[in-house]
């Protein structure tokens, strides 16, 4: 079910209790290169995550303005969720495709060593089933994703900044949008102690790009994530629990006729310490239609065919975790 670096095992622990199908892997990674990071507070910021986003879709952000109450009642309000007994959590899924999951990744078989709990932006969940005190919790995830949301929309400014784009909210008003489909997520990745005896390698979420226009992702000390860089090899990011990572989003790529890297990215699980993740995606309005802003055509061709983000979505939830999804949305340019 679950891959493994080597030979087969067995996994077990308290929530966990089940045979993992191991495949023989190899996992490359690099160390030659470094993650940009941008202080947010700083002139260069502008310039920095135009860099950024083009060479890596990828950097880390310090100075970010959201206030460490907010991410560590969530923090801990999260973990208290993620201690419940299965199937006091379960009363808050199946995922389809809001609420709690555990193991399996949407609806087309992709499977990780992770549970999580999917929600939308737009509070139309029923809370009553999250936890032993649900209006404590939805009080925390709403207040820290309003804090997110706020940095999200700063850092689509710079990058129009950056991009020298006008209006400066050409990107910012789309999250910011009544009907933004944004998505919040909360991963929760559980030690698995087999893996520190073994020294193998176990996937907690495959490899993917994420559809939307930017992810912001904050995580606890334990390391894990990984991104991939032009010349496919892995780098391991270092966790950082007072910083937050950006990852530019499929949509985004689009948005800049390709200037921008959607970043594929993935997460190790880790042998001695669990791995607790909160990641806001902010997406366009449904109806939105994804194209290149025409200031960065600049006499080319769009290099993707017109599309909505509800038919980007559409698509997308028919895909496999890995799958290269702008690959059908690209145009074949004409010799
Ligand atoms: C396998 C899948 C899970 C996913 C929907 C999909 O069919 C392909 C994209 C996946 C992804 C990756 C980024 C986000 O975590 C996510 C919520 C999203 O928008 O696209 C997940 C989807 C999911 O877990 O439902
Ligand atoms: O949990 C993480 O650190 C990253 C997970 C991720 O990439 C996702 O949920 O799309
Ligand atoms: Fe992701």
């Amino acid at each position: 079910m679950v891959l493994l670096s080597k030979a087969s095992s067995s996994v077990s622990s308290e929530q966990y209790s089940y045979t993992s199908n191991c495949m023989p892997t190899t996992f490359s990674s690099s160390s030659s290169s470094s993650v940009p990071i941008v202080d947010l507070s700083k002139p260069d910021a502008k310039t920095l995550i135009v860099k950024a986003c083009e060479e890596f879709g990828f950097f880390k952000v310090i100075n970010h303005g959201v206030p460490m109450e907010a991410i560590s009642q969530l923090e801990s309000e999260a973990f208290k969720f993620f201690s419940l007994p299965l199937t006091e959590k379960e009363k808050a899924g199946p995922p389809n495709p809001f609420g709690y999951g555990s193991k399996r990744i949407g609806p087309n078989g992709d499977v990780g060593w992770v549970e999580y709990l999917l929600l939308n932006t737009k509070q139309e969940h029923n809370f009553s089933v999250l936890g032993k005190n649900p209006e404590k919790f939805r009080c925390i995830v709403n207040s820290y994703m309003s804090c997110v949301r706020k940095m999200a929309c700063e850092i689509l400014e710079l990058v129009a900044e950056g991009l020298k784009i006008q209006p400066k909210n050409a990107f910012s008003k789309l999250v910011m949008d009544k009907q933004s489909d944004s998505v919040f997520r909360v991963n929760h990745y559980p030690a698995c102690p087999e893996l520190a005896m073994k020294g193998e390698n176990l996937i907690g979420f495959g490899e993917h790009t994420d559809p939307q226009i930017i992810s912001l992702l904050r995580s606890n000390n334990t390391s894990g994530l990984q991104i991939s860089l032009r010349d496919g090899s892995w780098l391991s990011i270092p966790p950082d629990h007072s910083s937050f990572f950006i990852n530019v989003g499929d949509s985004l790529q689009v948005m800049t006729n390709g200037r921008f890297r959607s970043v594929r990215h993935r997460v190790l699980a880790n042998g001695v310490k669990s791995r607790l993740s909160m990641i806001y995606f902010g997406g366009p309005p449904l109806s939105e239609k994804i194209a290149p802003l025409p200031s960065l055509m600049k006499g080319k061709e769009s290099l993707y065919k017109e599309f909505t983000w509800f038919e980007y979505k559409n698509s997308t939830y028919g895909s496999r975790l890995a799958d290269n999804r702008l690959g059908h949305f690209e145009r074949i340019a004409a010799s």
